[in-house]
């Protein structure tokens, strides 16, 4: 098996000047581990995405974004951080990582990397040197305590494994704090030298050309007695000194919040226009709601969190997602909606894991194709930059049976051929072992067969893709919910209010109606006055559907899980442009 995707020789048209890319990107989540073995080490590496990049660039991606592949001891699948300048060996080495980016950025795709600055493996010297030397330059490095009684507002994330958020080392004799691991201290930022610390780290990568960052675990940098020590005030100082460093020294470039927090608090992680921190905050509190929805056949989940959704600074966005390298978190839900998730998604206590659901996409909704369509269909029209998760593009599947979140990080089926064709080695070697599920088998469920047959899933989300990037309104729009007749049909309206070039083909304004009803529906839907007897055509063939009437409203009949995008052009002969 060779490491590239035959058949897709593609043209290199290198990167585009836009420095707001991002708000009409399309990112994709790749684990280096995941993608492409090219020394049958069973473990992928920088030379397997390399040979993977036409692939991306045919499926129409803009960005990857890559989680840790830096030197750690792999208890927290690189999160766990030992040498923030040193790449895994098995990944291959820093000159193949400059390869990528060079290569990437040839297929005009660019790339963003994980920055942890909440903590380090305990194994990173720093901490080895805080717990030994307590007067040493690395003594004030981590949060130290002589108990385990300080910032008891602060809640255990990982449920699962954590009873405590102190753990005491017998080497200092002292508790050190953790939000994560027991093995994952977390750094104190408290000592202006982990800023100058974290900022060398920060100019390492974008010196080697990364296009951003995404900030891990961004919000618990501060604790404070009496807080919950998430979102804190100097969390905020924090990134606004970061952004202002990168501004000035490397203008551009993008920092991306991962700050898993309702919509009132992630809104703060923009900044604000005086100290601004970053151009992009993943949206966790849409992305169960997405779920939700699709089970309750209801609209009004999708509209009431983004109703609860503040306004975003200008030249900002969010960044959306169906599923990542984590568990489907539940952390922005009520205790009742959790209940009903828990139910719907997860009946097996195998497939929960902290306050989450650790299954892909395609297993989660049954490997229903009219739903894997309706909710990629939502990700791809509602606002946001949407970010795909590795192998969802096939429908690839899970193994609940491997431990916390490896249920999710199987690697890449390519072929029906050994290991899914994605390494040479002894099967019994790779990192984790290919789904071979009666569902998701990789005889069958691969990219090759995928590619070879026009109705398949991945065929059918690069043609969204295409679409969507022909009309920058999706990620450019405003967003206007429209009035429905029916509670199971949602109805939305993104309007692109730019100043446009008469050549500019895209649509200035694009309907979206989604039935989240396994049944179809019929429903009327009023939209903004402004549309009035506009005229509607579907974005995807061409074909003209009856105009809006005059009163605003426009019949709709949709079948089950089924939507519609409509550009809405204005009459002829009417005074609009
Ligand atoms: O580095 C520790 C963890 O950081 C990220 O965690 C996030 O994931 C958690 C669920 O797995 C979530 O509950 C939390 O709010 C996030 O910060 C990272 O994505 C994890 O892989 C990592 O373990
Ligand atoms: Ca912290």
């Amino acid at each position: 098996m060779g490491h590239s995707t035959p058949g897709l020789g593609m043209n290199q048209p290198g990167l585009r000047h836009d420095p707001e890319w991002f708000r009409t990107a399309v990112f994709y989540e790749v684990l280096v581990r995941g993608f492409g073995d090219t020394t049958g080490s069973g473990e992928g590496d920088f030379a397997g995405i390399v040979g993977r990049l036409d692939y991306l660039q045919w499926l129409g991606v803009d960005c990857l974004w890559l989680p840790p592949f830096y030197a750690s001891p792999l208890r927290d699948g690189g999160y766990d951080i030992s040498d923030y300048t040193q790449v895994l060996p098995e990944f291959g080495t820093l000159p193949e990582f400059r390869e990528l980016i060079t290569q990437a950025h040839a297929r005009g795709i660019r790339i963003v990397t994980d920055l942890v600055m909440n903590h380090t493996s305990d194994q990173h010297p720093w901490f080895q040197a805080s717990r030994s030397d307590p007067e040493g330059p690395y003594g004030d490095f981590y949060v130290w305590s002589d108990t385990d009684d300080k910032y008891t507002d602060a809640r255990i994330i990982f449920v699962d494994t954590e009873t405590s958020n102190w753990t005491f080392d017998p080497i200092r004799r002292q508790f050190f704090w953790h939000r994560f691991f027991s093995h994952q201290p977390d750094l104190n930022f408290e000592n202006e030298a982990v800023h100058d610390a974290i900022f060398d780290v920060v100019r390492f990568w974008m010196d080697m050309g990364i296009d951003g960052f995404r900030l891990d675990a961004v919000p618990y940098l501060y604790e404070e007695e009496g807080h919950n020590c998430e979102n804190h005030p100097r969390t905020h100082a924090f990134l606004a000194k970061l952004r202002a460093m990168v501004d000035e020294e490397y203008p551009g470039r993008i920092l991306l919040a991962e700050a898993n927090q309702p919509p009132g608090d992630v809104v703060d992680y923009y900044g604000t226009e005086e100290a601004p921190e970053c151009q992009m905050c993943f949206h966790f509190p849409v992305m169960p709601m997405l779920y939700y929805a699709l089970r309750e056949e209801k609209a009004a989940p999708i509209i009431d969190v983004l109703a609860d959704t503040p306004q975003i600074p200008p030249g900002t966005q969010w960044g959306t997602f169906l599923r990542n390298h984590d568990e489907l978190t539940l952390e922005m839900v009520t205790p009742e909606q959790r209940a009903a998730m828990y139910g719907w998604y997860a009946p097996d206590p195998r497939m929960r894991a902290n306050v989450g659901i650790r299954r892909r996409l395609s297993p989660l909704l049954d490997n229903s194709r009219p739903e894997i369509e309706l909710i990629h269909a939502l990700l791809l029209s509602l606002p946001g930059s949407p970010c795909l998760y590795y192998g969802d593009e096939i429908g690839m599947g899970d193994n609940i049976w491997l431990d916390d979140r490896d249920a999710v990080r199987t690697p890449m089926q390519w072929t029906p051929d050994r290991n899914a064709g994605f390494s040479t080695a002894d099967p019994g070697k790779l990192y984790l072992p290919v789904i071979q599920s009666l569902v998701h088998h990789y005889n069958h469920v691969n990219v090759e067969a995928q590619i070879a047959s026009g109705s398949s899933l991945l065929h059918w989300v690069r043609g969204m893709l295409a679409v969507r990037r022909e009309h920058p309104v999706f990620g450019l729009g405003d967003f206007t919910v429209c009035d429905s007749s029916h509670d199971r049909v949602l109805a939305y309206v993104r309007t692109d209010r730019r100043d446009r070039d008469v050549e500019d083909r895209s649509a200035k304004a694009v309907l979206c109606v989604n039935n989240l009803s396994s049944r179809p529906q019929a429903s009327t839907v009023t939209l903004p006055e402004e549309f009035a007897g506009w005229q509607t055509r579907d974005l995807f063939g061409g074909t003209g559907f009856p105009d809006v009437q005059p009163d605003g409203t426009l019949s709709l009949t949709l079948g089950s899980r089924d939507f519609f995008w409509l550009a809405l052009d204005p009459p002829v002969g009417g005074d609009h442009g």
